[in-house]
């Protein structure tokens, strides 16, 4: 293995003294996807806002592309390529998908977003947005405002918006929470085509996704990595089917 592009050393992450992350090292090697997995409550959504840095930790350090990272704020790690999945805001739902990725492509760039940008910008912006929306199926769906797509189409179109910041490393968090059977197809084949090339960390609930996906898996349980491993070794580790069947967590 290379250098991993990312590398948390001993996080931790306490709120009000209670450790929701209680000294985490994790490495993600180039070009794997990679899943953060546990019961609820183990402290995944809160690894996961340390690595996108939308949490700073109480303690420990975190390395992108062996850099130290720990004290930049997200939109700049999203700059360098280390982006984050969002779920499509209030805020942005009024707007077409085609407006959605076209605001991604700006923020990019370190822009804040301007309808009155230049006419040749725009119009460059305009074909790759057609491209990125086309790559996640919704080639039918430029002009439909994110609010009425469907929900499967929705994430869809959040993948397409994190494809536009150009990232290295795609963070997706929960990225099949809520679908249906065929959806959670569609996606995890979408995720496998915008994979290659790129380093994917997700957290995933789904174990079905995860196995067809991960090439490694991280579980955690009570703020600590439990075991770490490809899915099938995981999967048979008595301690990970315990913290499952047990909870997990502390609640
Ligand atoms: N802002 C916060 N303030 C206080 N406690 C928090 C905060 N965020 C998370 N926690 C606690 O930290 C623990 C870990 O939470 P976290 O959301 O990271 O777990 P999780 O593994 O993502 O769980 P789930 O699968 O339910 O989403 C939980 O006990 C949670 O109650």
């Amino acid at each position: 293995m290379g250098e991993p592009i990312i590398q948390a050393s001993n996080l931790v992450k306490n709120f009000k003294g209670f450790h929701a992350v209680n000294g985490v090292s994790l490495n993600v090697e180039p070009g794997t996807i990679h899943a953060l997995i546990g019961a609820n409550g183990a402290g995944k959504t809160t690894c996961f806002n340390l690595l996108s840095k939308f949490l700073a930790p109480t303690s420990g350090a975190i390395r992108f592309k062996g850099r130290d990272i720990t004290r930049y704020k997200p939109d700049r790690v999203a700059r360098e390529g280390l982006v984050r999945s969002f779920q499509i805001s209030a805020v942005f739902a009024s707007l077409t998908a085609l407006e959605n990725v076209g605001m991604a492509l700006q923020r990019r760039r370190g822009e804040s977003f301007d309808f009155w940008n230049s006419p040749k910008k725009l119009a460059a912006d305009r074909t790759r947005a057609e491209e990125l929306l086309d790559q996640v199926g919704l080639n039918g769906d430029y002009h439909t405002p994110a609010a009425e797509l469907p929900y499967g189409r929705k994430r869809a179109l959040e993948i397409a918006t994190t494809l536009g910041m150009d990232p290295e490393v795609m963070l997706l968090d929960e990225p099949t929470a809520g679908m249906a059977t065929e959806d959670v197809s569609r996606i995890t084949r979408l995720i496998q085509t915008v994979a290659a090339g790129r380093t994917v960390l997700m957290v995933e609930h789904n174990l079905g996704v995860v196995s067809e996906l991960c090439d490694r898996v991280t579980v955690l349980a009570r703020g600590e990595i439990l075991v770490e491993g490809d899915y099938d070794t995981v999967a048979r580790d008595e301690r990970v089917i315990e913290s499952y069947i047990g909870g997990g967590g502390h609640g």
